[in-house]
């Protein structure tokens, strides 16, 4: 039978619960999809390819799944550094935000964080910012898979004057997108703190409507828990529970600050949690139990956040600092092993986003989301343990090829939608612009 793509690999992690890794196997992908999965001799009987790649000393996984960001700040990475999230937010960010965002800019470092992300293994990412049609209009370009968030905020922005107006701007763009294979339109109110009552019961009764998960920044830190309790008496995990938002559809980014009891109530929501290391070490703001999440049969996911407080979308990294992070605040050198870093990374945050029938394994009848990582430098050698290397040693620079449904968009380390001289040009002049704002 003649295929369009068969890859031949060293290994071949499906990441399935139960899967076994293979060696010396092949990826059969026709039309976008995994249809087979063969030992490389079987499969050259088997098929004709129109492309075979050979990946000898390679493994390939599923392509990574970044759960949480906000794309276009990566042209203010670096630019406010070692502060904590409130100060970061309302004496930097935001009036950098109020000042430059437009859709020049969303468009500028949507394309800045695809080109990072696609060179570092990230196939699918899930966004929350302003300007969201044009995030959604860059990650097809780019074909990269994308949720893209319909953003509520109670303050008023270039792209919105308030909560109606974002509700509404963003039903149209659902609208406008849901027949889009690659993208996917959560709902995204930003945080319990920036956000009231009304537009949240809105977002509940649309969201259960049209079928779509809800992400929202949650107890990110002891500041927002603490805050939230004096105000009202309640939590702010207890008031989006009284609302009703608390569902198998609800996905909470941070959630650091979280009790035992919290941790049991939450799990019996059937809501996930995407954890976000980097940028909560970096910007103090706690520690989420994530082994104690895991064993209460919470789905927990991965994410950067922006490249503003990472500094990078760096899913490798983000995994690996996920299961050191989760041994040391567990005490248990058990906790958070290998295999779940890369589940957390992949199949997690598709079962998060709702497209689990479609990605985050190599299952065939799935789309063909794939990443190939080479072992054959200094760095990663000997080679006892692929599964080892790929969290514990390896570093995005491995990444050679990646396909999203079968479509390469790393080629042997080089992009094949993005021109990469035209991207350096644009993001050099923004550095200008900003600088000269920032150093005013
Ligand atoms: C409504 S668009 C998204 C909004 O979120 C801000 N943001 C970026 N990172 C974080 C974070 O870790 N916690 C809370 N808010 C964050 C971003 O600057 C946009 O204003
Ligand atoms: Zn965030």
């Amino acid at each position: 039978m003649q295929v369009d793509l068969i890859i031949e690999a060293r290994w071949i992690i499906p990441v399935e619960p139960e899967s076994v890794i293979h060696e010396n196997h092949s990826l059969i992908v026709n039309d976008g999809k995994i249809i087979d999965l063969l030992p490389q001799h079987t499969a050259r009987h088997q098929y004709q390819a129109h492309t075979l790649r050979e990946l000898h000393n390679h493994a390939l996984i599923p392509g990574l799944i970044n759960c949480h960001t906000h794309a276009s700040m990566t042209l203010l990475r670096g630019i406010a550094d070692d502060l904590p999230l409130m100060e970061w937010l309302q004496k930097h960010i935001w009036p950098l935000e109020q000042k430059w965002v437009g859709e020049a800019f969303v468009r500028d470092g949507t394309d800045l964080a695809i080109a990072e992300m696609i060179r570092g293994g990230t196939t699918c990412f899930n966004d929350m910012y302003f300007f969201p049609e044009i995030t959604a209009h860059q990650a097809i370009k780019h074909g990269i898979r994308a949720g893209i968030g319909l953003i509520a905020i109670d303050f008023p922005s270039a792209w919105a004057e308030d909560s109606d107006a974002y509700l509404e701007k963003g039903l149209a763009l659902h609208e406008r997108l849901r027949h889009e294979p690659l993208i996917t339109t959560p709902f995204a109110p930003h945080a319990p703190y920036t956000i009231s009552d009304e537009p949240l019961s809105k977002i509940r009764m649309l969201a259960d409507e049209l079928d779509l998960p809800v992400h929202m920044h949650v107890h990110e830190t002891r500041h927002e828990v603490d805050e939230q309790r004096q105000k009202t008496g309640q939590t702010p995990l207890q008031r989006l529970d009284e609302l009703g938002l608390l569902s198998p559809a609800f996905i909470a980014v941070h959630m650091t600050q979280l009790s035992d009891a919290e941790i049991d109530d939450y799990a019996r929501t059937g809501g996930h949690i995407v954890h976000c290391p980097e940028s909560n070490l970096k910007l103090a703001s706690g520690f989420c139990p994530v082994a104690q999440c895991l064993n209460a049969g919470i789905n927990v996911a991965l994410g950067t956040d922006g490249a503003a407080s990472n500094n990078d979308l760096d899913m490798l990294a983000e995994m690996r600092s996920a299961a050191l992070l989760g041994k040391g605040v567990s005490g248990d050198a058990s906790a958070v092993p290998a295999m779940t870093a890369l589940q957390m990374a992949t199949l997690n945050g598709a079962k998060a986003l709702g497209i689990d029938q479609q990605t985050g394994s190599l299952t065939i009848g799935k789309a063909a989301d794939v990443v190939a990582i080479e072992f054959s430098e200094v760095e990663t050698q000997p080679l006892y343990h692929p599964l080892s290397q790929i969290v514990y040693s390896a570093s995005r620079n491995q990444v050679t090829d990646v396909w999203v449904g079968g479509r390469q968009l790393l080629k042997q380390r080089q992009l094949t939608t993005i021109n990469l001289s035209d991207l350096h040009e644009r993001i050099g002049i923004w550095r200008e612009r900003l600088y000269a704002d920032d150093n005013k």
